[in-house]
């Protein structure tokens, strides 16, 4: 499989992700293939803007039950308020993957 060069981010998040408050993407195995060390560009969902690149830096899977704390300072959220927006996302995945980033030029 070839490495996804794209990703997409809703809206609301591009703020947290330009300011560097959101350091991380919590993804199901269909959005798990991102390759540590590639350069992927970054638009939103809704209306496929291009707002940033991000370099991956690394791929692991996480249970949902182990979301911690940690987890949602990264993503600048209360574990709460993670939880919610997973289950929005991801009603019936367990099964998910920390993907960690750094924005790039
Ligand atoms: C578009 C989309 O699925 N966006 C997501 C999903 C999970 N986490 C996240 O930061 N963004």
């Amino acid at each position: 499989m070839n490495a996804p060069t794209t990703m997409t981010f809703f809206a609301r998040f591009e703020a947290d992700i330009l300011s560097g408050r959101k350091t991380i993407t919590i993804r199901d195995v269909s959005e798990s293939h991102y390759v540590p060390g590639s350069v992927v560009q970054v638009s939103t969902l809704e209306e496929d803007r291009d707002f940033c690149r991000l370099e991956i830096l690394a791929v692991e899977p996480i249970l949902f039950q182990d979301l911690s704390d940690f987890h949602a300072r990264q993503e600048n959220m209360t574990l709460a308020e993670l939880k919610t927006v997973i289950r929005e996302i991801y009603p019936d995945d367990d099964q998910l993957y920390v993907i960690t980033y750094r924005l790039v030029g």
